[in-house]
């Protein structure tokens, strides 16, 4: 029997690692492992898989949205950290793909220096979500399940 569980992948961009360790004033205390942990377990109960993957090396990342696509991923859910304001190799990796992503950032960017407004990202996402702290990350699946569920509104 194929697997017909579709796939979702979470990628986290360079320094989320610390994510929990340092600056739980901005970050929250949640650890990254905890993140995945909770993903993969949401996801399961939606009758989807989800992989995870984090980096602090940009070419990396790379090579894992590349491979992503011989995987047969359904939808991301990317966090392109500091990236997000200065990739374009990363934007053009997605696109090249062609795998729709959702963009979470745990802080309100908008709240924060102006060069943070910015994202190389953001007008090609399906969606973006700033400033919901981790619950963000499960925001994002979420969508993810409604989306392929057929997004079907119940009140
Ligand atoms: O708010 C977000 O999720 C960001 O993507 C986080 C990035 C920073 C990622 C580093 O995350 C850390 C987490 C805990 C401790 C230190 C860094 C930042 O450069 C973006 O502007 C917004």
């Amino acid at each position: 029997m194929t697997d017909t569980k579709k796939k979702i992948l979470l990628i986290n961009g360079p320094n989320l690692n610390l994510l929990g360790t340092r600056e739980p004033e901005l970050y929250g205390t949640t650890t990254l492992a905890q993140v995945e942990t909770a993903l993969v377990e949401r996801a399961a109960r939606h009758n989807l898989e989800l992989d995870y993957f984090q980096s602090n090396h940009e070419g990396h990342i790379l090579d894992r949205i590349h491979q992503a696509r011989t995987e047969g991923v359904t939808g991301i859910i990317l966090n392109p950290a500091g990236l997000s304001h200065s990739s374009v190799a990363m934007r053009d990796a997605l696109l090249g793909v062609a795998i729709p992503y959702i963009e979470i950032h745990i802080t309100n960017r908008y709240q924060r220096e102006k060069w943070r407004h910015q994202s190389h990202f953001s007008d090609k996402a399906e969606a973006v979500i700033t400033g919901l702290g981790v619950f963000g990350y499960v925001a994002s699946l979420d969508w993810w399940a409604w989306k392929l569920e057929g997004s079907s509104f119940e009140a």
